[in-house]
């Protein structure tokens, strides 16, 4: 009924007790709270909030256009939506290092469990594409050291991803993820290895937990979480993929409008009226109302 019953610090106390034991913890990537709904019902590990679904959500492409007031508020939006914990894309801060801190206590503010920060230049693209830029050394410390003198609860996670494989090759991915480490990075998200031995490189490199992005149509293969479990993966997100297939299916789902005039032929590819009245707990409203859910919907 209605939000989470666990507080934001209960769910970051959680979460850092789970990444602690080393296993591989699986975040798909939630386009609004419904879908965080189901992924928690699912039984996946947490909710990760992508920048990409973000800005594709208002019609943008990835390219830093989002706004923190805009980001933070989604994200809260989806944050209290389930028990678990939440991690969310804040590209590359917002700003200087000043925004950055702001950035850390806003999302702290909105109930997330952590955050990651990257190393792009700004204006930023996504992490797959060709053509990257990278910040210096310098900069991308001074983005993390902000973030974590910025943070209230010890437990927020502060992630910091690098692009730099993309611009200057694997060792210098390595190199960079010790220094955003020694900057006070509590995990590591190498964007865009092109293999499992670059994973198991970057893992070996750093004693924090370290993110595989398994994001469709990228430089990445796909691997399956048994894959990245064997060389030491702790979280691994699939941060556009049901947005993908949400908007693959509304877009066969219009294309038998427009020939049948009619969605009779799509019942069974639609979730039921019943799945969705579970998943928002709808009967759960009799408790202020008894009369809410006071009928039977045919299965
Ligand atoms: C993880 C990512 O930063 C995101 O915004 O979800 C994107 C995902 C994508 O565009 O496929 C990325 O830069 O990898
Ligand atoms: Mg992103």
């Amino acid at each position: 009924m209605l939000y989470s019953q666990t507080d934001a610090a209960a769910k970051r106390a959680a979460f850092r007790d789970r990444l602690a034991t080393g296993e591989l913890l699986q975040f798909p990537g939630a386009f609004n709270p419904l879908s965080a709904r189901l992924i928690e019902r699912k039984g996946f590990d947490g909710v990760y909030i992508s920048g990409a679904v973000l800005s594709a959500d208002l019609g943008l492409p990835d390219i830093g256009l989002t706004t923190l007031t805009e980001v933070a508020g989604r994200a809260a939006q989806i944050a209290r939506t389930t028990d678990l914990p939440a991690i969310v894309d804040a590209d590359t801060g917002f700003g200087e290092p000043m925004n950055v801190a702001r950035t850390i206590q806003e999302l702290e503010n909105a109930g997330l469990a952590g955050t990651h920060i990257e190393d792009q230049v700004n204006p930023k693209r996504c992490g797959h594409l060709d053509g990257k830029q990278v910040v210096d050394d310098e900069t991308a410390l001074k983005r993390i050291r902000a973030a974590a003198d910025a943070r209230r609860d010890p437990n927020f996670l502060i992630m910091a991803r690098t692009d730099i494989r993309a611009v200057d090759g694997l060792d210098a991915a390595k190199d960079r993820a010790k220094k955003l480490v020694d900057a006070g990075a509590d995990a590591i998200f190498p964007e865009a290895m092109r293999s499992l031995d670059e994973f198991a490189a970057i893992r070996a490199a750093v004693d924090v937990p370290v993110l595989a992005n398994m994001t469709e149509f990228g430089k990445s293969e796909l691997f399956t979480t048994e894959q990245l479990a064997s060389v030491g993966i702790n979280i691994v997100i699939w941060p556009v993929s049901l947005l993908r297939m949400a908007m693959g299916a509304a877009s066969r789902a219009l294309d038998t409008l427009n020939e049948q005039g009619a969605l009779t032929s799509q019942l069974d590819a639609m979730q039921h009226r019943s799945e969705l009245y579970d998943l928002i707990d709808y009967e759960s409203y009799n408790h202020f109302d008894a009369t809410i859910f006071n009928f039977t919907v045919e299965k």
